[in-house]
């Protein structure tokens, strides 16, 4: 940039101050434009040397610094953004993206009396002025060469010092006010959409739902914390990159037609805007590209990440070798995938430098030659009717290039610094507004990820709240509909299981129970039909189907399922099936019969019942992976409050699927679930979660100090004993206490771990705690003890081991073929040879449908 405008300046000397007045003055204006196109190349976009978005939304301001070098580092950075939110996605600007970027853009900006509002008012202001100021520096520059080279003393000292030294403090502050107010319109409006969505994606357990049931988002953490802050970055850019250039043009324009004729601007607007049309054309696919390097990108940090995460394994199994090898070939395939790009860059750059900058420079000159060489028979007001009143052409009959021959030298070198000054202002300007629209080709793809994590947010919440609420009200086209939308949960995405059916897993065996099979075949049948017929339904844009369909659905699968139950051939290794459990209503507690009439009533596929503290039970309840594999069918089973149930099989047979049905973090597809409330019952996993935190915050979890110390009295006195009875007292010493910070999955060992999540149960003391592997790591004598201490707490245990020392600690055993049977019956002591307990003293417990909650909880020592 200097050396064009030194070179152009050599020409004007040559020409203008040597030469004759009036080429001088125009080979100077030349000299303007071409310093205009290298100013307007550096700003159009979508190439290799595009500008970086983000640098464009705060130098767009400055314009004086139009020609400044540019971050490469940032530029490739955004780029990539830019290009991975376009994607490979053909994203029209229609009517439909207006839509949703008005229904963002009330969420960012909710009203005329929000902050947002009242700053995105501050800073149109801004704009506005800052437009002023730019056309007052070109002035102003103008008046102080004019003054230098016509040596004008006052003149000179009136401009350079004191209209600047009056000016520098407006021009700075409204300058940096502006690039701030955009960063803080940025921010505010990020910070209203991301507390939008975590609203919604942390509200019950959404955030399971997605990343594990729901295979449509990938890299959710990526859209909370990236694109919603491009997203947002990207409307306020727009704002202002729209806004201003559109002023900027009018403004310059208006002020070079006084010297140039409206002709002149209006010619190179049109040649910028033609260019950038015909190089858009040629483009090679670098969305495309960009999403691929992403990917790999992605695949490289990887391997780094699992090195990190898995340091300690490998370096046991001096892996080392083996994992450079995995991280070498990664890189590589990134390097090679770069080079791919950097050809294609190589490219369209030829194409860019030729057009935008080079023919640009020719056309510059051309347009200011005709009024010196074709004065007499060209003008370029004359290339619009001058009556027309309204047109570029409206006035400018008269303005046509207004330069005389008695013009001094001082004159034409005030028309050229400040033509010049307008020009490069002009040219950059049109750079903008070009880079204006195509910021808004990349608002679309910003946006249409942003909407597709609200639509399956929406989805999913509303299919939660449903399920919900079909819970009281089963039969209700609401219930139906979160069933139908739970099951939507499970869809692929590119909906190719439409037409797949529920599988049994693969090691079934149709021929073994051939009747029973058939039976349930007809019936897994029925529920792909419901998957079948739900899942074209739910892709209609209206989601919810008619009630009437739905009311029919409903009826079809009570027949089936009544059906289905009549014709059922009883189970024999089953001690208690359905119907026994419905003939030995007569002697359940009243709790228990109204339970039962609600189970009845709630005969429709995948009904939840939030029943009381003393039960839980599954009625004909298929379990089915998100993959869509039956894991078990028809799991019948009851469990009163104060029977323990220990639950085997082999390793991938649904044990633990059976708990995230039971939990709700899976969809419950077909049959019946009576549960207590959420908060009554517990999970204990074999690796416990440990939140950031003190000691203090992981036995509480998810509770605060606050809300522990109201809902149950926590005190540091009942802290400290819950540790002695894990056997972490001395552990806890060790580590300064109960209020230091650490990262306690780093500083405890697995064995620490498990005794602290079981601190974590006997604090929170629910109902029923479904206990998986969660002592594996833990020695037999405290394993023991810590078995005894939970059943006095009266709590209910359900636990998932392999370890025969804990069968003495339960009842009832639940033992999955993984063929998708299982057999529920009592334990004896003849299945664990040396085992201690007493069966008639379990046959009490379990068998005591009297045995109240209160009585238990009374006769647990606390
Ligand atoms: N999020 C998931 N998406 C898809 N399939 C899953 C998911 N989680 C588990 N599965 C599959 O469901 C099946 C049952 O898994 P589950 O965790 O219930 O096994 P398990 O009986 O507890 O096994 P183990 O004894 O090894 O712990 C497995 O085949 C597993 O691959």
């Amino acid at each position: 940039m200097p050396l064009v405008m030194g070179d152009a300046l050599l020409k004007w000397q040559k020409y203008g101050h040597f030469g004759k007045q009036r080429g001088g003055t125009y080979v100077a204006l030349a000299a303007g434009v071409l310093a205009a196109g290298i100013a307007a190349k550096q700003m159009l976009p979508a190439r290799a040397s595009s500008v970086p978005v983000g640098a464009v939304a705060n130098e767009a301001p400055d314009m004086l610094a139009l020609g400044a070098p540019r971050s490469g580092g940032a530029a490739a950075a955004q780029k990539k953004a830019e290009e991975q939110a376009g994607g490979s996605k053909n994203l029209a600007v229609d009517a439909e993206f207006a839509r949703t970027l008005f229904r963002f853009v009330k969420i960012c900006i909710p009203g005329v009396l929000s902050k947002e509002f009242r700053m995105a008012v501050a800073v149109a202001a801004l704009l506005v002025c800052r437009s002023y100021l730019d056309v007052w520096t070109s002035d102003n520059g103008g008046e102080v060469v004019k003054a230098i080279v016509g040596k004008n003393r006052q003149g000179f000292l009136r401009h350079a010092v004191r209209d600047l030294l009056c000016m520098m403090f407006p021009i700075a502050l409204v300058n940096n006010l502006l690039k701030y107010s955009i960063s803080r319109l940025k921010t505010m409006m990020r910070k209203r959409l991301s507390l939008h969505f975590h609203e919604m994606y942390l509200s019950s357990n959404t955030f399971y739902r997605i990343s594990n049931l729901d295979k449509r988002m990938r890299n959710v953490d990526q859209l909370l914390t990236t694109d919603i802050d491009r997203f947002t970055s990207s409307m306020a850019d727009l704002y202002s990159n729209l806004s201003k250039p559109i002023l900027d043009i009018l403004l310059f324009s208006y002020r070079l037609s006084k010297t140039l004729g409206m002709g002149g601007p209006i010619l190179m607007i049109g040649y910028f805007m033609a260019m950038s049309g015909v190089l858009r054309s040629i483009q090679p696919p670098f969305g495309r590209l960009a999403a691929d390097e992403q990917r790999l990108e992605g695949e490289y940090r990887l391997h780094h990440s699992r090195l990190i995460v898995h340091s300690e394994e490998i370096a046991f199994y001096r892996g080392g070798g083996r994992e450079k090898m995995f991280i070498n070939e990664a890189f590589s395939r990134v390097v090679r995938h770069l080079h791919k790009i950097f050809a294609h860059r190589l490219f369209i750059g030829i194409a860019d430098s030729i057009l935008i900058k080079y023919v640009a420079t020719v056309v510059g000159y051309c347009i200011v030659s005709i009024p010196v060489f074709f004065a007499d028979s060209i003008s370029l007001s004359s290339l619009w009717p001058a009556s027309w009143s309204w047109g570029p052409g409206a006035g400018i009959a008269h303005a046509a290039p207004k330069v005389k021959k008695e013009e001094s030298a001082s004159d034409i070198a005030g028309v050229y610094t400040r033509n010049s000054r307008l020009l490069i202002s002009l040219a950059g300007a049109i750079g903008r507004l070009v880079l204006a629209a195509k910021e808004v080709t990349k608002l679309t793809g910003y946006c249409s990820r942003v909407a597709d994590l609200q639509m399956v947010l929406d989805e999913v919440v509303e299919a939660e709240r449903l399920a919900n609420n079909s819970s009281t009200s089963p039969r209700t086209p609401a219930g139906l509909g979160a069933r139908r939308a739970s099951r939507r949960l499970i869809e692929p995405i590119d909906g190719s299981s439409s037409s797949s059916s529920l599988q049994p897993s693969d090691a079934e065996h149709p021929s073994d129970k051939e009747d029973e099979h058939q039976q349930m075949g007809r019936r897994a049948e029925s529920i792909d039909d419901t998957y079948r017929s739900s899942s074209d339904d739910d892709r209609t844009p209206s989601r919810a189907a008619s009630a009437e369909a739905a009311k029919a659905r409903a009826k079809r699968h009570e027949l089936r399922l009544k059906l289905a139950i009549k014709s059922k051939t009883k189970n024999v290794n089953r001690d208690l099936s359905w119907s026994e459990g419905l003939s030995s209503a007569n002697s359940a507690s009243t709790n228990e019969l109204i339970m039962q009439r609600k189970v009845e009533r709630a005969m429709v596929p995948g009904s939840l019942v939030i029943g009381g503290d003393h039960l839980v039970k599954f009625v004909d309840v298929h379990i089915v992976s998100p993959d869509r594999i039956l894991l078990c069918r028809s799991l019948n089973m009851e469990i009163h409050r104060g029977t323990n149930v220990l639950i085997t099989g082999p390793n991938g047979c649904g044990k633990s699927s059976t708990f995230r049905v039971l939990a709700g973090i899976w969809p419950l597809y077909y049959g019946t679930l009576i549960r207590p409330r959420s908060d009554r019952l517990f999970y204990v996993p074999q690796r416990p979660y440990l939140a950031l935190g003190t000691l203090r915050d992981q036995i509480i979890y998810p509770l605060q100090w606050e809300q522990a110390q109201t809902k149950h009295l926590a005190t540091d006195a009942t802290m400290w004993r819950l540790l002695e009875e894990v056997h972490l007292l001395e552990v806890a010493r060790r580590k300064g206490g109960l209020d230091v910070e650490l990262d306690w999955s780093e500083v405890l060992s697995g064995g620490e771990k498990q005794r602290l999540a079981m601190a974590r149960l006997f604090f929170h003391r629910p109902a029923f705690a479904v206990l998986d592997e969660c002592t594996s790591a833990v020695s037999l004598d405290v394993e023991g003890f810590l078995y005894t201490r939970a059943k006095d707490l009266g709590i209910s245990l359900i636990t998932v081991s392999h370890r025969p020392s804990l069968w003495r600690f339960h009842e009832m055993l639940l033992k999955f073929d993984g063929q998708g049977g299982y057999e529920y019956r009592r334990i004896q002591p003849s299945d664990v040879p040396g085992l201690t307990f007493s069966v008639g003293e379990a046959e009490t417990q379990s068998l005591s449908p009297d045995h109240s909650e209160e009585q238990i909880i009374q006769s647990a020592p606390v």
